[in-house]
């Protein structure tokens, strides 16, 4: 469930103008989200500290600390309200915005994400499908019927896209990767296995499983060594910092592939 609280009566967030946060709290707070969706679905009104961050997988001091970043601090002996806390992380996340997004490529990758319905109730319309594929354009998939690539821009419009979602073969992702952004539209991401140069602005993420398998394939193989057990799953969020494909900056310009900083 995603709060799309009118501004009226939102919680401020109270990080200092134009500071974002370190990616690695980024990825953790989309954790807190999850848990804290799941003790409303279950009714709890209320949850301490220990509770969700054992339901987050992280320490109680990380999440203090991660939430002591939002202004938010609870109240000692008494936790947190749930509702109270999953609005102000949504207002955070910028998940409280109408976030529309387009899957550009109806193959295998672009069919089944349009297929997802996991999307709307994190707070992403899945608005538009586009190919180029004569034998696709016009085909339904899920609720949509998938649009010609060739009139990209008038469907963004009429769709008031604002996401787009790259599904591409890596020969045409940057041809469109530029088509996307002189649609308007700031936020992309990229499934191609290719680097990808968006101007100042604009914010791109690439997702790369084979690099996230790799990841996990030195993790085990440190684990069957002796290096190392109990390493977190790269997707678990203590685990964030070592998983630098999943972790591109917040809000900026960088080029996907570029290392991240350090937090
Ligand atoms: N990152 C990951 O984890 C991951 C996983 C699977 C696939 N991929 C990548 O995702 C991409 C899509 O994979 P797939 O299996 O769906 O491939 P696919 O070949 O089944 O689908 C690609 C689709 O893009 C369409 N297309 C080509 N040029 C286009 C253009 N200019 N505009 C609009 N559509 C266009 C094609 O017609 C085709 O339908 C590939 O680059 C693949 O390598 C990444």
């Amino acid at each position: 469930m995603v709060r799309r609280a009118s501004h009226e009566g939102e919680p401020s967030v109270s990080l200092s103008e134009g500071k974002g946060l370190p990616p690695a709290v980024v990825a953790r707070l989309t954790v807190y989200l999850r848990a804290l969706n799941s003790f409303l679905a279950d009714d709890v009104d209320r949850v301490s500290s220990d509770a969700l961050a054992e339901a987050s997988g992280v320490s109680s001091s990380t999440l203090r600390k991660d939430l002591s970043q939002l202004g938010s601090y609870g109240t000692r002996g008494v936790g947190y309200e749930v509702e109270n806390l999953l609005t102000h992380l949504s207002v955070a996340m910028g998940l409280t915005r109408d976030w529309r997004v387009a899957i550009v490529g109806a193959g295998n990758l672009g069919r089944a994400l349009a297929r997802y319905g996991g999307f709307e109730t994190r707070g992403f319309d899945v608005v538009a499908l586009l190919d180029t594929d004569p034998q696709i354009i016009g085909n339904e998939i899920g609720w949509l019927r998938v649009s010609d690539a060739a009139n990209l821009e008038a469907v963004f419009e009429r769709t008031r896209t604002n996401m787009a979602v790259l599904a591409l073969p890596a020969s045409a992702a940057q041809f469109v990767c530029d088509r996307v952004v002189a649609a308007g539209v700031r936020s992309i991401l990229s499934f191609a296995p290719t680097i990808l140069q968006v101007p100042p602005g604009v914010t791109l993420r690439k997702v790369d499983m084979a690099t996230e398998l790799q990841i996990l394939a030195y993790h085990a193989q440190r684990g069957e060594s002796g290096g190392e057990t109990g390493q977190p799953s790269a997707g678990a969020p203590e685990a964030v910092d070592v998983a630098p494909a999943d972790i591109q900056p917040p809000a900026d310009t960088r080029p996907a592939d570029m290392p991240p900083p350090a937090d």
